[in-house]
């Protein structure tokens, strides 16, 4: 008599490994007993104290996202190989895992996702913070009206040197740093004036009101996007950077890297 096994069990038979997006212990536990069974974990924290683990910067919202992000991760430090099929198992709609898919790793397809947080100049835990603000200024706005913001992050003497100030400096004599709860406040209340703010690899806020000016030559970046965009992506390319841009017109947070997007969310999806 044919089951249900008959007809899900090929999402889970024969693959090369199992990629568990932050599993509770007892059903890491559960999986570690099953025989012969490569076992991958992924989460913000190793709460599992998993042998195998990709670290996520952040628990994407989008369940694409957080499995591109984890396998690109787990292709990068070697843990699975390209063209290996994995069972990645994840939560969707709890906290529990409740949904397996079957995706093949391809080393062709990698984003640049992982890259961004863990190959940037900057401290990971900078780039995080930075997206963290520029999503959360995305959702509520400042005063209730869409608001956009320019964040460069990273190798901030080169991109001082590649920008110009638009107005005095706030930061000039401050040691404040992302992260701090205070900056956020700063940060928000700012992101209403023109330009970018500077940030350094440590975290450090060196400046707002920069306006970048990179040459731009050459950069691709989706249409319609406008000068906040094209210069995020072109001071990129011209120091060892990385940008988080929130776009006043649509809404969305995108990253860029060598000149490049590689990154694009949705505020409202986190
Ligand atoms: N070279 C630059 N350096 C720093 N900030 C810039 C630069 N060019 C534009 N901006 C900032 O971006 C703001 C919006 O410009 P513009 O509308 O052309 O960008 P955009 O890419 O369409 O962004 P949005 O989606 O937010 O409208 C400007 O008011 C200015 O504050
Ligand atoms: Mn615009």
């Amino acid at each position: 008599m044919a089951g249900l096994d008959d007809v899900f069990g090929d999402l889970f038979a024969s693959v090369d490994a199992v990629v568990l997006f932050s599993p509770s212990g007892s059903y890491y536990e559960q999986v570690m007993a099953v025989d012969d069974l490569d076992i991958v974990v992924v989460g913000t924290e190793n709460d599992v104290g998993a042998e195998t683990f990709v670290e996520l910067p952040l628990e994407f919202a989008d369940i694409t996202d957080r499995i591109r992000f984890g396998l690109e991760g787990a292709l990068e430090q070697g843990v699975v190989e390209d063209g290996d099929d994995l069972a990645c198992a994840t939560s969707v709609f709890s906290d529990e895992i409740d949904t397996v898919s079957r995706v093949r790793a391809d080393a062709e397809t990698q984003t640049g996702i992982y890259d961004l947080f863990v190959k940037s100049r900057a401290d990971p835990e900078v780039v995080k913070a930075v997206l963290e603000v520029a999503i959360e200024l995305g959702k509520k706005g400042q005063k209730g009206k869409p608001v956009g913001a320019l964040f460069v992050v990273g190798d901030a003497g080169k991109v001082m040197n590649k920008s110009r100030p638009l107005s005095y400096n706030p930061f000039e004599k401050s040691h404040v740093h992302v992260g701090d709860p205070i900056v956020n406040v700063m940060l928000k209340e700012f992101s209403r004036l023109d330009g970018a703010f500077i940030i350094s690899d440590a975290g450090k806020i060196v400046s707002a009101y920069r306006y970048l000016e990179p040459s731009a030559e050459g950069i691709d970046i989706p249409k319609g996007l406008g000068a906040r965009h094209m210069s995020g992506a072109a001071i990129t390319r011209d120091t060892n950077s990385i940008s988080i841009v929130l776009s006043e017109s649509d809404g969305l947070v995108r990253a860029f890297k060598a000149g490049e997007l590689i990154l694009e969310v949705d505020p409202e999806a986190y």
